[in-house]
């Protein structure tokens, strides 16, 4: 039996690129609940769009610093199995997480340099996965979503104790190098299956899927 890419397709907003998501064979579909972002999901569409995916998709709801009240409204209203904590979450918060809402909890962590690597052993206790993204620049307005990818090499080779995702300005085009590159098995990919900010395109996500089959083993 070949082990293939599981895939997340982050960033989904409507029914007919959330369908393509899963018909091409994304194992997580994400839904971002930040005001600023441009991928933001209104809750009454999340919970819709939510219960259209098949079971064996994981649906994750992507979140930056959310207080309890916010999880606990999101949680009520939308069918999940998975919480990305995409903010300045400490490994305490994020075990309280974990615990308080008893859904899997994958913490995203920003590499930019060698020193931003020990972070990911920070979280390793605590969270069920962890997802090495690219740092966002000094003023970013998004913490992750900016279409920037990190220098790879950082992470070449590199192994942890729990399941990881790498993330960051991946695309149809340089998904392959990446996996060749760091060894990832899980790939996450938001602005880089777009026509334009906050806009998934259903045949960028086919060729995004398609790019990472050929890694399969
Ligand atoms: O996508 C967003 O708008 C977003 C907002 C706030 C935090 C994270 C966000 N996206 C996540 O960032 C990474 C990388 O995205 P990209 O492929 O470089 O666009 C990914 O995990 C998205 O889920």
């Amino acid at each position: 039996m070949s082990r293939d890419i599981h895939v997340k397709i982050c960033g989904l907003s409507t029914a007919e690129t959330l369908a393509s998501a899963v018909a091409f064979g994304a194992r997580y579909v994400g839904f971002v609940f930040f005001a600023k972002s441009p991928r933001n999901v209104a809750l009454p569409l999340a919970a819709t769009l939510a219960a259209s995916v098949p079971e064996g998709v994981c649906k994750v709801a992507l979140t930056v610093n959310a207080d309890d009240v916010t999880l606990d409204h999101l949680i009520d209203t939308v069918p999940l199995d998975m919480l990305q904590l995409h903010g300045a979450e400490d490994p305490d918060r994020v075990a309280q997480i974990r615990t308080r809402f008893g859904l899997p909890v994958m913490k995203a962590v920003g590499v930019a340099h060698e020193s931003d690597l020990p972070a990911l052993l920070d979280y390793q206790q605590v969270a069920d996965q962890i997802l090495v993204d690219a740092k966002p620049p000094r003023h970013a307005e998004l913490p992750g979503g900016n279409g920037l990818a990190f220098d790879w090499r950082l992470i070449a080779g590199r192994r942890w104790p729990v399941p990881w995702m790498l993330a960051g300005g991946l695309t149809p085009n340089n998904v392959g190098e990446a996996i060749a590159m760091t060894g990832a098995r899980q790939v996450d990919v938001s602005s880089g299956v777009e026509s334009a900010p906050g806009v998934k395109d259903s045949s960028q996500i086919r060729t995004f899927l398609a790019a990472t089959s050929a890694y399969a083993i």
